[in-house]
């Protein structure tokens, strides 16, 4: 006990101290628009109350930034993060500073230093090692597995004919993202729906719940305060399981290494042997230990959660809104007619980029509903944005959602879903205007990937199924990601 009141009085101490050292930062920021503070907290009781309070709040910041055409400041305790969704700012920022605020840290036992988390100095050395394992080529390469999983999904899919609205999200877009990923980004042949069971799930959402809990909870950041929660026990817990899935993945690949050695069966179409982002790292592993096992767990883990839950859930967005209008599903339906000629051949490259309406699909999905809506950086030295100074020691919180939504950028009907926004001359003008990847030098690098992914299902289902939603019963709640406070329910039928 004692020993906790003397922990406690020195974080006292400690935040008395950089509340009077950062305050020329908060003379900086004053005139920015903020919302009422607390001694200790700053406005964190503000956005103290779950997923659905957390996404109001983002919105009306959105709109505030809308109105305002400056920054809004979230103080986190003494530390202020300026959410920025004007498009010149984005390219500012992003195209400056490519380090993380230390929350991201709190991910640190699930995806330790992989490359989302990373330190700066750790990411420089990684990325070039891994920043092109999801280039053109690569990509294309998957095409097959792409297509393979595809029609598997949407076979599955068909069971659900004629029945009653279902869960697509949990009870099959998971599972078809995750088996595509192992059997791609991981290069793991073999993998079995056994891997992907509800504890997994489970585990993996409430992982996300306990950081996002605790990123919104100031008294939970210092390291030894959490620990000593029920909520780093179970989140311990949670990412055992987790971690499970990735070991199992990691060594299953190197058993088929083992055997594949002699036959190179791993090519691009130009005959060049192809090497999945383990693949490389298990390489420079064996090579001279520059990825040490435990490494590697972390990036296999992190490259799960980067595109996993991505594409899942976009792709849970598309249905939802395709069914909900049948006009824009019927558009998507004939381009995929005329490029498919009523065959059910797969999906080739060329395809994909004939797939202009599709391509707007998606992207006008990404705008409106980004999985991210909220991704970070840490300024590491003072900066000039349009409408203010920016201290050292700030961060940014890069508004995808508020950017998207936004009027100035994308005109009075912003809110409005209408894939035609990103075909011919109406393609929005201004670089940073979409930011669902983000932007400049941190960006996702599974962006090509994504693309192609989607695409393939989407021409696979389409072809074969017609989606029903209530996209209108749409309710949002945010966490690290967007997701659906609704639930994930469609109905689909046979085309005929
Ligand atoms: C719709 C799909 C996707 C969306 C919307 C998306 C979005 C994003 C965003 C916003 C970031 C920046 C996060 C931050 O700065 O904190 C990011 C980073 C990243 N994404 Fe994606 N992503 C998608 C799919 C994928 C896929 C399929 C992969 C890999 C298979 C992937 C791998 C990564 C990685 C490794 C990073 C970290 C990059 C770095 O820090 O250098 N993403 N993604």
């Amino acid at each position: 006990m004692v020993t906790l009141l003397l922990l406690l009085l020195l974080v006292v101490i400690a935040y008395g101290l950089t509340y009077v050292y950062r305050r020329p930062a908060r003379a900086l920021l004053a005139g920015l628009p903020t919302y009422s503070q607390l001694p200790f907290i700053g406005n964190m009781h503000w956005f103290m109350g779950g997923g659905r309070l957390l996404y109001e709040r983002f919105s009306e910041i959105s709109e505030v930034i809308e109105k305002t055409k400056l920054p809004f400041v979230i103080w986190i305790g003494p530390y202020p993060v300026l959410v920025i969704s004007d498009p010149e700012d984005v390219i500012i920022v992003t195209n400056s500073f490519v380090e993380k605020p230390y929350f991201y840290n709190f991910a640190q036992n699930w995806v330790g230093n992989g490359l989302i988390t990373a330190p700066v100095k750790v990411w420089k050395q990684n990325i070039k090692i891994l920043g092109s394992t999801f280039n053109t080529s690569v990509v294309g390469s998957y095409q097959n597995i792409f297509n393979v999983q595809a029609r598997r999904c949407v076979e599955k899919l068909k069971k659900e004919v004629g029945g009653e609205p279902f869960d697509v999200l949990n009870k099959y877009l998971t599972l078809f993202t995750l088996e595509t990923i192992c059997q791609t980004a991981l290069g793991v042949l073999d993998i079995s729906e056994s891997i992907v069971t509800n504890e997994y799930c489970d585990a993996f959402n409430r992982i996300v719940e306990l950081l996002n809990g605790r990123g919104f909870n100031i008294f939970k950041h210092p390291t030894f305060l959490y620990q000593l929660t029920t909520d780093y026990r179970e989140l311990q817990k949670c990412i055992a399981v987790v971690h499970n899935v990735s070991e199992l993945v990691i060594t299953k690949r190197m058993r088929e290494r083992e055997m594949e050695k002699e036959n190179a069966k791993n090519e691009t179409s130009d005959g060049r042997p192809i090497k999945s982002f383990l693949d490389i790292l298990l390489d420079h592993n064996e090579a001279n230990l520059s990825f040490t096992e435990k490494e590697i767990k972390f990036e296999v883990n992190t490259i799960i959660v980067g595109g996993q839950e991505a594409v899942s859930i976009t792709l849970f967005y598309i249905l939802l809104m395709i069914g909900y209008k049948p006009h824009i599903q019927k558009k998507l339906y004939d381009e995929m007619q005329e490029i498919f000629g009523g065959t059910k051949r797969s999906v080739t490259k060329g395809d994909l980029s004939q797939m202009k309406y599709c391509e707007a699909v998606i992207l006008e999905t990404l705008r409106m509903y980004p999985p991210v809506p909220v991704s970070f950086r840490y300024a590491d030295k003072a900066i000039q944005l349009k409408s203010c100074r920016v201290p050292e020691g700030a961060s940014f919180g890069i508004n995808a959602l508020g950017a998207g939504r936004s009027r100035r950028i994308w005109g009075p009907d912003a809110l409005e879903y209408r894939p035609e926004r990103w075909l011919g001359a109406e393609r929005p003008g201004h670089p940073a205007a979409f930011l669902a990847f983000n932007y400049g030098r941190r960006a996702c690098i599974g962006k090509k990937y994504a693309m192609a992914l989607m695409k393939t299902f989407l021409a696979h289902c389409v072809l074969e199924l017609e989606v029903h939603s209530r996209a209108d019963q749409l309710r949002l709640k945010m966490d690290l990601g967007l997701k659906a406070a609704s639930g994930h329910l469609i109905q689909v039928g046979l085309r005929t």
